[in-house]
């Protein structure tokens, strides 16, 4: 559905995209996560067809997107800086948006007023950033788009309505296919809705999973041994992070999870336990394994 290969992007002599692939398959939802600067936005120009790219391909429902005027007309786009024409009220701007959106609906930008309850004839520009924020979710859903694309969406929002707004997302995809792809720094809210996670640093794609994958790969032990940790497990195993706080010790360890556990009971601990990581926990290891600097974060 989004399929992006060894994309790579300058901006002058900086490289801002190295070699990014990615692949969104229909009807799933893709959290794009990285530290400031990473290049999500940039990347996420490219798939709205803002950008044209230096290298590589970008191919959204099979056609590349760059000067595509049909295939952007099937993607909802809501961007980090949203842009409204002044002096538009909202329903001008559903007008323009009827204009341009084949099957723009009526029906339920009606029905989503009951939802984002903000009278369509206030100025937009007159409004919060947070009632922005919901004009633009409001004015996306009601093109009825294929592809979703959120750089920073629920920024603004208060927390009622961000759920408001996932419910609405998680609909759309359970109900039309709809293939969403969201940027954003809020972990916590994307472990609930993502399908699969990219990782980016730096300009790169350093990992790209299913969410699920992601999270049976890597474990938080708590363990405690009467005696000294035996040192035999810093050699089986792959230990990523360990840290003591009193008597137990707290590791990141990677591998399966059942030969772990039997790694652990040979020694006969006192303490064993296997707590899952959060997607927050992996993306701080896996940047530190990426020379990001963590040292001063605990897990
Ligand atoms: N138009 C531009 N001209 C020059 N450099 C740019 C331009 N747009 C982005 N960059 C640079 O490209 C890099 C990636 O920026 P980008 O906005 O894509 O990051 P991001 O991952 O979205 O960051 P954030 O989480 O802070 O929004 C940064 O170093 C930024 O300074």
């Amino acid at each position: 559905m989004i399929k992006v290969e060894n994309l790579d992007k300058y901006f002058n002599k900086f490289k801002a995209l190295d070699k990014v692939n990615l692949r969104v398959k229909r009807g799933s939802i893709y959290g794009l996560v990285g530290p400031n600067g990473a290049g999500k936005t940039t990347l996420i120009k490219h798939l709205t067809g803002i950008y044209k790219q230096d290298r590589g391909s970008i191919e959204i429902l099979g056609e590349p997107v760059y000067e595509n005027v049909n295939i952007k007309s099937k993607i909802g786009y809501i961007p980090d800086d949203l842009y409204f024409f002044p002096q538009y009220k909202i329903k001008d701007m559903a007008a323009y948006y009827r204009s341009i959106y084949p099957k723009w609906n009526d029906e339920r930008y009606k029905k989503l007023n009951e939802v984002f309850k903000i009278d369509e004839n206030r100025k937009i520009n007159k409004l919060s950033k947070g009632m922005q924020k919901q004009v633009s979710f409001w004015l996306a859903l009601s093109c009825m788009p294929e592809v979703l694309i959120l750089d920073e969406p629920i920024d603004g929002l208060d927390p009622l309505m961000r759920r408001k707004v996932w419910n609405l997302v998680v609909e759309d995809v359970a109900e039309r296919e709809t293939t969403v792809l969201v940027s954003s720094h809020n972990l916590k809210e994307l472990e609930n809705i993502c399908d699969y996670v990219g990782i980016m640093h730096k300009g790169e794609m350093l990992i790209e999973s299913n969410l699920d994958d992601l999270k049976s790969d890597v474990h938080k032990i708590q363990v405690a041994y009467r005696e000294d940790f035996p040192i035999n497990l810093d050699k089986e195993l792959e230990i990523l992070h360990k840290e003591k706080r009193g008597s137990v010790y707290l590791l990141i360890v990677k591998g399966e999870k059942e030969r772990i556990i039997s790694s652990f009971n040979r020694y006969k601990p006192v303490i064993l336990d296997i707590l899952p990581l959060s997607l927050e926990e992996i993306f701080i290891y896996e940047l530190g394994g990426a020379g990001y600097e963590i040292s001063n974060i605990i897990f």
